[in-house]
């Protein structure tokens, strides 16, 4: 905290941004083929920041077009593991060089809190970045146990061109969590980033160029869903699609993947996470900071999110006392304010949908009214009923459900009582209890006595609604983006006759 800004200076170095405006493709910014640009504005003030190119199919095309000659020439796809390491370590060095003009971008764009982007989302990504490119040269194939006639070598290429269209919930991070294994395994890339939140991607693009990545590599294409978001996910010569976003979206990434080439799709979507408090759960005051955090973290725009609290009447008492004090300590502002906790949301439009969970007849324990501009301040809420909209639907914004249970076995059916499964925590002091309730719990990332989402060395993704097809992070990431080939060779001395 100590090396964070003034919001004044904050606000004076906001001022100066250079913000991109072109797409960037073949190694340079241009203007969409059309000419046509749309506005991307500050949520928390309204104020304009860049007019961005507004791309269509022709330059997907374009950018396709690109990446694929880069990939098939090699001059990223073959180049040494570690040299492609040796840029993207360069990549992270430039990105931590101009950590602070991300940080301040992001939040700019997004809504998010400075406090968060120079602490979590501009450190993490450069610390993905790093630990793929750290990794890439360190991966092996395999040989396969065949007769002492033959070898079969079981190797990983790189799948080719990756398309990958991503959220505004974490541009960054999350642009950081797919171009980080697709790059060091060797693909080239078109991303699309979200239409509310292109700055730090396109600037990602040039701070890549600068390090070293070839031109074509690594294409970032601005515009709309159906505009260029479709034209990727439908693109005759794209091998591989990486998604992160709503599960109304993933689910059309799959029709465009199965009406076209029939690429691969990896989909990270949405979650209504559990936080399951046992009455043994240890240090309360713990238990309830990392509810809380687990809640309103990123205004809880944010895939696992704990957004229902599933607490067994035992502790209930003693631990919602300590949850509210907790979240009195998140305090809601100016995003620029380093001491602000809460910023804004991203848009009107997901600020109303946000706010339409409010108003009901659930018992208010915290929050729920009217904020002026695009906040919606922490608000906790008992919900009785588990067929609410509450108890089921993913909120996406700061707002956490209260569900009461008697005893284990109903707290796991309950937190299992959803389509999706991303994310879940459970709080008990009793081992056994621990892990039969992570074993039991349907999610990709289960916590036990805490709130996260591991960190650049484990998968995450989810089961169900949640994910499928591929998870991004750890070593696991890679299979996103590298095929398998067996190569079979004959060794016995008649293997010039037929096989
Ligand atoms: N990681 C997550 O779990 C996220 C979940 N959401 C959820 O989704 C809800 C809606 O938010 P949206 O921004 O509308 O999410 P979205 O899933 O529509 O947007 C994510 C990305 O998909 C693209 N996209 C949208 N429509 C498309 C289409 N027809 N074809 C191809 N690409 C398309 C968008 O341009 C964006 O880049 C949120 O309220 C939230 O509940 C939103 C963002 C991230
Ligand atoms: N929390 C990482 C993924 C997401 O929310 O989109």
């Amino acid at each position: 905290m100590s090396d964070l800004l003034t919001t004044d200076e904050y606000r004076a170095l906001a001022r100066g941004l250079q913000m991109p405006e072109g797409a960037f493709i073949d190694g340079s910014f241009r203007p969409a083929i059309s000419g046509a640009t749309f506005e991307t504005r500050n949520p928390a003030t309204g104020d304009l920041l860049a007019n961005v190119a507004a791309c269509g199919a022709e330059d997907v095309d374009f950018a396709v077009q690109k990446a694929r000659d880069a990939f098939e020439d090699g001059r990223w796809s073959r180049l040494h593991p570690s040299e492609r390491k040796r840029v993207l370590i360069r990549l992270a060095k430039l990105m931590t060089r101009n950590a602070r003009e991300l940080a301040v971008m992001e939040s700019l764009d997004s809504g998010k809190t400075i406090y968060d982007c120079e602490t979590i989302d501009v450190p993490e990504a450069i610390h993905c970045l790093l630990w793929h490119a750290e990794l890439i040269d360190k991966l092996y194939g395999k040989v396969s146990p065949a007769s002492d006639d033959h070898i079969a070598l079981i190797v990983r290429e790189a799948a080719g061109v990756a398309g990958i269209v991503l959220p505004w919930n974490f541009p960054l991070l999350m642009m950081a969590w797919k171009i980080g294994p697709a790059l060091a395994s060797g693909c080239s890339v078109v991303l699309k980033p979200a239409e509310e939140t292109p700055l730090t991607a396109l600037r990602m693009a040039e701070l890549a160029m600068e390090a070293g990545v070839p031109p074509g590599v690594l294409n970032v294409v601005p515009g709309g869903g159906p505009e260029v978001g479709e034209p990727l996910g439908r693109h005759m010569d794209v091998d591989v699609l990486s998604f992160t976003g709503s599960t109304e979206t993933g689910r059309r990434f799959l029709r465009y993947a199965a009406e076209s080439n029939l690429k691969e799709v990896a989909l990270e979507m949405g979650g209504k996470n559990p936080a399951v408090v046992l009455d043994d759960a240890p240090n309360l005051d713990r238990v309830a900071a990392h509810v809380v955090q687990g809640a309103f973290w990123n205004m809880g725009e944010n895939c696992s999110a704990s957004s229902r609290l599933i607490v067994q009447r035992g502790v209930k008492e003693k631990l919602l006392p300590l949850i509210l004090a907790h979240a009195r300590e998140w305090p809601v502002g100016d995003p620029l304010n380093p001491e602000s906790r809460v910023g804004t949301l991203v848009s009107e439009a997901h600020c109303s949908k946000v706010r339409s969970f409010l108003g009901g007849k659930e018992k208010v324990l915290m929050g729920g009214g009217d904020r002026e501009g695009l906040v919606v301040e922490p608000t906790i809420l008992e919900v009785e009923d588990r067929e609410s909209k509450l108890a089921r639907e993913e909120v996406f914004g700061p707002v956490l459900s209260v569900l009461t249970v008697e005893g284990f076995d109903e707290a796991i059916a309950l937190a299992n009582d959803t389509s999706y499964g991303l994310a879940a925590s459970i709080y008990t002091s009793d081992i056994k209890r621990a892990l039969r309730g992570a074993r039991a719990i349907r999610a990709g990332t289960v916590t036990v006595n805490s709130f996260g989402e591991g960190d650049s060395t484990t998968p995450f993704g989810g089961f169900g609604l949640s994910g499928f097809g591929g998870r991004d992070k750890g070593t696991e990431a890679h299979d996103q983006y590298t095929r398998i080939k067996t190569i079979w060779v004959d060794l016995s001395d008649d293997a010039d006759q037929a096989v």
